[in-house]
């Protein structure tokens, strides 16, 4: 690679992205950017009525995620510095695609776009594709008292908008690079032979 890569990990709710992200990070000494979760105050009423607050969690998102990625760039990627994200910023259109309704997806979709496209995207992303099943049953073990809302037509459709949204990706951006895991095959959690050919087949596009 010509330049130092821009790494993202992506995948629906509970694939293991912040999991997987900090273990390359450990594996590869690389400075890992995580999303923030904790502190969001819109995500519990959110689950509770997503028509009434999608809007001010989906620009939450954006505006955190903005202000991240600003912050990326100047700290690593001018600097030619590689780095590894737990998201691609492309998730915000993903989940606003899907909450949003109307004229509020309509000034949404175009909010992203007037933010983030002369921003750099990243090079490399992982993703981590899972059955709903095994991403229901990794939410529940994280125990998140306020994901105990989520639905599985919920997830099911965010499993779908994910795989539309990589295929759409592939072909709009061609030159990112895109390595699709199976989470309900390989397990880097358990399984240490699984986690040693992904971080091996990372360092090896890294090159
Ligand atoms: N491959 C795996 N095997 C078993 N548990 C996993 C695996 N990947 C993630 N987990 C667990 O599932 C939960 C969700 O993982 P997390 O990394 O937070 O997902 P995400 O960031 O994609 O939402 C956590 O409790 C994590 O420990
Ligand atoms: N509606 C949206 N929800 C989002 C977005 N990004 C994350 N989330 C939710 C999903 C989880 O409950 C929690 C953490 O996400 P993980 O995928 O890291 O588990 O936040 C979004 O852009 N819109």
């Amino acid at each position: 690679m010509k330049h130092a890569p821009f790494i993202a990990v992506e995948g629906p709710i509970g694939a293991g992205k912040t999991t997987l992200a900090t273990m390359l990070a450990a594996e590869l000494e690389l400075p890992v950017i995580k999303e923030i979760v904790e502190e969001n105050p819109f995500l519990d009423k959110f689950y509770q009525n997503m028509d009434d607050w999608s809007f001010q969690l989906e620009m939450f998102f954006l505006c955190n995620r903005y202000k991240q990625l600003e912050d990326t760039v100047n700290e690593y990627i001018n600097k030619d510095k590689p780095v590894i994200s737990d998201y691609h910023i492309y998730k915000n259109l993903i989940f606003g695609e899907r909450t949003l309704k109307g004229s509020k997806r309509d000034k949404y979709r175009e909010i992203y776009h007037v933010l983030t496209d002369d921003l750099p995207k990243p090079d490399i992303i992982l993703y981590i594709r899972a059955d709903l099943d095994t991403l229901m049953a990794r939410i529940a073990k994280r125990g998140r008292p306020f994901e105990e809302e989520i639905s599985p037509a919920y997830m099911q459709q965010l499993i779908e908008d994910y795989d539309d949204a990589m295929a759409s990706l592939a072909v709009r951006e061609p030159s990112t690079v895109i390595v699709t895991i199976d989470g309900n095959k390989v397990d880097f959690v358990e399984n240490q032979e699984d986690f040693s050919a992904i971080a091996a087949q990372l360092k090896e596009l890294m090159k």
